[in-house]
């Protein structure tokens, strides 16, 4: 049987995920994609660190080492920040790599420039795992959502700061505990300041603004606040008054100019994000033919952002399904 090699970069939480789901889920990826897959190397960053990595792995500190690999075909990229991951994923292109990313941060600025560079070397770029964790968002508005016209996208984008809001106010605990209990799960960035400043929320919305809107607004034009100025007494209060407090990440277009925000919101129990609890995520989007539409589901965490990585994996290696294919 064909043997696909694939390289992970990053063995954090994400990184990790897609590990054990490649193993876990070995006869899935067999029936489905007519191969093996086997992961051949992995890149991180502290070579002391103890790591449950098969001794056939290639564990190294050096991205070129990855590259040399002799029939490497997919990167999974899943470390921080903007560099070195974009130059990263830009070798790994020009090499011929398909490449499938989380990391937010680095596609929100350069996310064009990847998708531009894949195009020319005839290679998929997969960032499913970008936006709201495990639900299938990018690939829902980039394929079943070709024809509508899309007005406005309203959404909960980061699993921590949602986690955070439902852990005050259904359990009353302060901010630091329940921010430490997200962290402790997964949920939380690196620096978890990206999660309740809202700057995660807004690179997700600057990632669904160029699909939805094929661009983006001013990064320094759109309202970015985060859920630390909220105290368990606002929330509480809110409470007793039947209204919840939900981070929302907001953007439309209003005439020529789209129009951006990122910040808490009150919401009444008829909002579409008002029951939308702990990591879930969800966004609500508005087309001129469906109407308005929520997905929902897990928004972070090591199994729903390793799904959104495999799915891409599978999804491009695989033609595209006919309407009335089963398998
Ligand atoms: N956690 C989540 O739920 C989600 C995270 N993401 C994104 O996925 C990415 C990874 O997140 P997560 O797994 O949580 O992060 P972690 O902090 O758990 O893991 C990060 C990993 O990246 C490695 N790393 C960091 N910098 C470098 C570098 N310069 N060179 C090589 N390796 C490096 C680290 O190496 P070492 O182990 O040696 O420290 C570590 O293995 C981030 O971009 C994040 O925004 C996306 C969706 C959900
Ligand atoms: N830190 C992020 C992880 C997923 O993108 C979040 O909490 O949503």
């Amino acid at each position: 049987m064909r043997v696909i090699k694939a390289a992970l970069l990053g063995f954090g939480t994400v990184g990790q995920g897609v590990y054990e789901a490649v193993r876990t889920h070995r006869e899935q990826l067999k029936e489905k994609l007519h191969a093996e897959v086997e992961i051949a190397a992995v890149l991180i960053k502290n070579p002391r660190k103890k790591r449950n990595i098969d001794s056939s792995v290639l564990v190294t500190t050096d991205f070129r080492e990855v590259l040399a690999i002799p029939g490497l075909e997919v990167v999974f990229e899943a470390i921080i920040g903007e560099e070195p991951g974009f130059s990263y994923c830009l070798q790994a292109i020009e090499k011929g790599c398909h490449v499938i990313t989380a990391n937010k941060v680095m596609f929100a600025r350069y996310g064009n420039v990847l998708l531009e560079k894949a195009k020319e070397k005839g290679v998929f770029v997969g960032y499913e795992a970008t936006t709201a964790g495990g639900i299938p968002v990018i690939r829902t508005i980039s394929q079943q959502l070709q024809v509508n016209d899309i007005q406005r996208v309203q959404a909960i984008l980061n699993g921590t700061s949602n986690f955070v809001l439902s852990a005050m106010r259904e359990k009353h605990l302060p901010f630091e505990e329940a921010l430490e209990i997200a962290r402790q799960h997964g949920y939380a960035e690196a620096d978890p300041g990206n999660d309740v400043k809202g700057q995660d929320a807004f690179c997700k919305l600057m990632i669904l603004s160029r699909l939805v809107f094929g661009t983006q607004p001013d990064w320094e034009k759109v309202e970015v606040e985060g859920i630390g100025g909220l105290s368990l007494a606002d929330i509480e209060r809110a409470d007793r008054q039947g209204l919840r407090y939900k981070h929302i990440a907001d953007i439309y277009r209003d005439g020529g100019t789209l129009k951006a925000s990122v910040k808490p919101v009150l919401v009444p129990p008829e909002h579409a994000l008002y029951a939308v609890e702990g990591v879930n995520n969800a966004i609500t989007i508005y087309g001129s033919l469906i109407g308005k539409i929520t997905l929902t589901g897990p928004g972070a965490g090591k199994f729903p952002t390793a799904s959104a990585m495999i799915e891409d994996f599978a999804a491009g290696y695989r033609p595209v399904p006919q309407l009335d294919a089963v398998s």
